[in-house]
């Protein structure tokens, strides 16, 4: 099973890799609006899946926002410990 980081440093690899056919980094060279809005609408989703979803969907928004969420952080520059050390 994936976690936060072992998603993040595949993540990091396709960014430095640039891998023909990654998703990951077709969004982050749509740059920092494009990731900027999918982080928005991702949150939305969690919220609507929180109110009216099941467990099992609320899960999978939120994995999606944390997808996004790293991929904005990655284009940035910004490591996991870079936000850790604000928790
Ligand atoms: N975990 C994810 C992941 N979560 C979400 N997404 C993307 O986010 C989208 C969210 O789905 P939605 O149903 O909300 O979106 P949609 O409106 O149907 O589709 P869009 O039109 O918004 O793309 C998905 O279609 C994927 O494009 C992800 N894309 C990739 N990963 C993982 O990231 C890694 C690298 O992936 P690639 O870069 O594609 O190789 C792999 O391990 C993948 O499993």
């Amino acid at each position: 099973m994936k976690t936060m980081e072992t998603l993040f440093a595949e993540l990091a690899a396709k960014a430095e890799e640039r891998p023909a056919g990654s998703g990951t980094v077709e969004a982050l060279d749509r740059g920092i609006h494009f990731l900027g809005k999918k982080v928005n609408e991702e949150a939305g989703e969690v919220w609507i899946a929180a109110e009216y979803q099941s467990d099992e969907q609320l899960a999978e928004e939120a994995s999606q926002l944390l997808y996004w969420l790293q991929v904005l952080l990655i284009k940035r520059g910004v490591s996991l410990d870079d936000v850790y050390s604000y928790l």
